[in-house]
């Protein structure tokens, strides 16, 4: 696997990176052969590997960040249901899903592709087909075992989503959508500089009613707002509880202050609708099951498909 441009292929295990403000004056970079050109800052400027992600990019109609304030909140899970609905919806459409969660990769578990490889070609990293038109990348890949854990500083996080976002040979997408980590942290950070020259269509966020979390999806928002990302608007995830006997519904997480309909109007925000908490997408997630195509009458798959109605008007509201 080729290095990050902030971390050189020879550089020692914890380099700062060559973007660093202690590039080349860090304890790690003692030894290094490339000490003394980092410190000199010959090596700053503007990251190469923005332009790199912008040319590969180029061809991907609508690049959607998945964020989420909580971890927990069902992020992993709603992305994969919003792509294979939306691949589902016309055959036509080329689906994608880039899963930057690198301490918790999911999406191979959850899009039932959990033993594929990817293959590298001259061109790039190909993705692993889910379906004619689904693919995706994921760390999870690149693991040996899953359960290997992921601890890695700053820098190396960095690198890698530089490659993920610039490596990974798409072809031609309609939609792209990108599972992060809960919160904004350097995933984030790295994720809105690398994607600032490539047209990011915008943010869809989602949250559990509770006010715990709808807390965070307002810092979340705040941080959207802060680096310039458009915010295609907030899911509320796990509403309300269908009960697969008597189909009587409960509040799991009581939306005592209105939940993420009334923070939506609160902070002008478009509000996409609400998933129910349903067991059966927890069965079908976990089993990497196809929910939407095997349970096309469910009331979940039709609030599935009502979101996905509404994102697709605010992708197209942006275009
Ligand atoms: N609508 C739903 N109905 C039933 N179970 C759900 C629903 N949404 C998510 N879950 C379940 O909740 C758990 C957490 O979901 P998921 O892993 O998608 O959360 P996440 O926000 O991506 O977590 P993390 O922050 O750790 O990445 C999973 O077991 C998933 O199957």
């Amino acid at each position: 696997m080729a290095s990050s441009v902030g971390t050189p292929n020879n550089a020692p295990e914890h380099c700062p990176g060559t973007q660093s403000e202690s590039a080349g004056k860090a304890s790690a970079c003692a030894g290094c052969p490339n000490q003394q050109i980092c410190a000199s800052g010959e090596v700053k400027g503007p990251d190469p590997g923005i332009e790199l992600v912008r040319e590969r990019l180029k061809d991907v109609d609508n690049k959607i960040l998945v964020l989420s304030g909580k971890g927990g909140v069902g992020k992993s899970t709603v992305t994969a249901l919003l792509s294979r609905a939306i691949a589902m919806r016309n055959c036509d459409l080329n689906v994608a899903v880039l899963d930057v969660d690198i301490c918790g990769p999911s999406q191979p578990r959850v899009l039932g592709v959990m033993d594929e490889q990817v293959h590298q070609s001259g061109s790039g990293w190909s993705p692993v087909f889910v379906d004619d038109n689904l693919s995706v990348m994921s760390i999870g890949f690149l693991l040996s075992s899953v359960d290997d854990a992921i601890i890695w500083r700053g820098p190396k996080k960095n690198g890698m989503i530089r490659q993920f976002l610039s490596e990974v040979d798409w072809g031609k997408l309609d939609y792209l959508l990108i599972d992060t980590p809960p919160g904004t942290s350097d995933e984030h950070l790295s994720l809105s500089t690398y994607l600032s020259q490539a047209d990011l269509t915008g943010a869809l966020i989602i949250t559990t009613p509770q006010e715990i979390a709808l807390l965070d999806v307002r810092k979340e928002i705040d941080f959207c707002r802060k680096v310039n990302i458009n915010i295609l608007g907030v899911v509320e995830n796990m509403s309300v509880f269908v009960c697969p006997c008597c189909k009587s519904l409960s509040e799991i997480f009581p939306a005592t202050t209105g939940g993420a309909k009334q923070m939506c109007m609160d902070l002008d925000v478009p509000f996409l609708g609400s998933l129910p908490l349903d067991p059966l997408i927890a069965r079908c997630c976990d089993e990497g099951r196809d929910f939407v195509n095997e349970l096309p009458d469910s009331p979940a798959t039709k609030s599935i498909i009502d979101v996905v109605n509404n994102l697709v008007q605010s992708c197209k509201k942006k275009q």
